[in-house]
C-alpha cells in the first residue's frame, strides 16, 4: 500500500485563489472541506492517495520541511522568512500577490544615517537582513499582525508588513518608505518526498504546467 500523500494549505486568503489552481491540478477537497462549521484540519481529496492539510499561511512551510507534508501552497514571504533547506519551491503560481515593505508614519523625521533601528514585524529575518545590506542593525520587535499601530504606541519607529493596496497603511497614517521583496504564492515541496516519490514529482509538473499557461495567457 503506497503511502497517502499530504497537501499543506493555508486558510485565509490565499485559500480562494489557489483552490481553482489545485483543482485544475486534480487536488479537490472533499465537500466537508466548504462547510464552514466543520472545525476538521484534515481532509479527503478525490484523489484517493492524497489528504489536504489546512494550517496557518505561517505554518505551512514548516510542515513541508520537516516533512509532515510532502507539499504545500505558501506564499514566498514565509518560504523566505524561514529559508529552510529541505524546501524546494518550484513553481510561482501567479496568486497571492502583495510585497513586503518598510513603513513610518507619515511626516517623520528623516533617520538617514542611523546605524541602529527598532521594526515591529511579523518578519524578523527578513527585516535584519534587509538592513544588513544596508549596514544597519534592526532590532526587531516580533508581532503577528496589527504592526501599523507599533510607531503611534511607541513600540517601534517604522515596520515591515505586507502591503497590497496600501490601506491599511493609509487608514494608519504611514507612508512606505522602503520595497523589500514582491510576493506571490508558490508551490513548495519537501526535498526528499520529491526525490521519492514519483507522484510528488508528477504534481509539481502539473501545477508548472497550469502556471505556464495562466501565464501565456
Ligand atoms: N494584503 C495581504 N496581507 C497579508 N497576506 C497577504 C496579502 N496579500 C497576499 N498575502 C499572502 O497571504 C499570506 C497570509 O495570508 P493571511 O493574511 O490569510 O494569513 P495570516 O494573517 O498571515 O495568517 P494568520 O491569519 O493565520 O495569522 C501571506 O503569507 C501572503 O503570502
Ligand atoms: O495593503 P492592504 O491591502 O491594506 O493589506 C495589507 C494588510 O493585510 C495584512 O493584514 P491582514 O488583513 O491579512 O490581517 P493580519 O494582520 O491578521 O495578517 C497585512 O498584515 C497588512 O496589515
Amino acid at each position: 500500500m503506497t503511502d497517502s500523500l499530504t497537501f499543506a494549505i493555508p486558510k485565509g486568503r490565499i485559500l480562494d485563489e489557489a483552490l481553482p489552481v489545485m483543482a485544475r491540478a486534480g487536488v479537490v477537497p472533499e465537500d466537508a472541506f466548504h462547510d464552514k462549521a466543520n472545525r476538521s484540519l484534515t481532509f479527503a481529496t478525490t484523489r484517493e492517495d492524497m489528504r489536504l492539510i489546512r494550517v496557518r499561511a505561517f505554518d505551512v512551510a514548516t510542515f513541508v520541511a520537516h516533512g509532515a507534508a510532502q507539499l504545500g501552497i505558501v506564499g514566498s514571504d514565509v518560504i523566505e522568512e524561514f529559508d529552510y533547506a529541505d524546501l524546494y519551491a518550484p513553481v510561482d503560481l501567479d496568486i497571492g500577490h502583495c510585497h513586503l515593505a518598510v513603513a513610518e508614519p507619515k511626516g517623520a523625521s528623516a533617520t538617514s544615517g542611523a546605524s541602529h533601528l527598532r521594526v515591529a514585524t511579523k518578519y524578523p529575518n527578513l527585516t535584519r537582513r534587509h538592513f544588513e545590506r544596508q549596514g544597519i542593525q534592526a532590532e526587531c520587535v516580533k508581532l503577528n499582525g496589527a504592526m501599523e499601530i507599533a510607531p503611534e504606541l511607541g513600540l517601534a519607529g517604522r515596520i515591515v508588513d505586507l502591503v497590497s493596496s496600501g490601506q491599511t497603511l493609509k487608514d494608519n497614517g504611514l507612508v512606505e518608505t522602503g520595497h523589500i521583496m514582491d510576493i506571490t504564492a508558490r508551490l513548495i515541496v519537501n526535498r526528499a518526498a520529491l526525490k521519492t516519490d514519483p507522484r510528488v514529482s508528477a504534481l509539481v509538473e502539473a501545477f508548472r504546467a497550469i502556471s505556464e499557461e495562466r501565464s501565456a495567457a
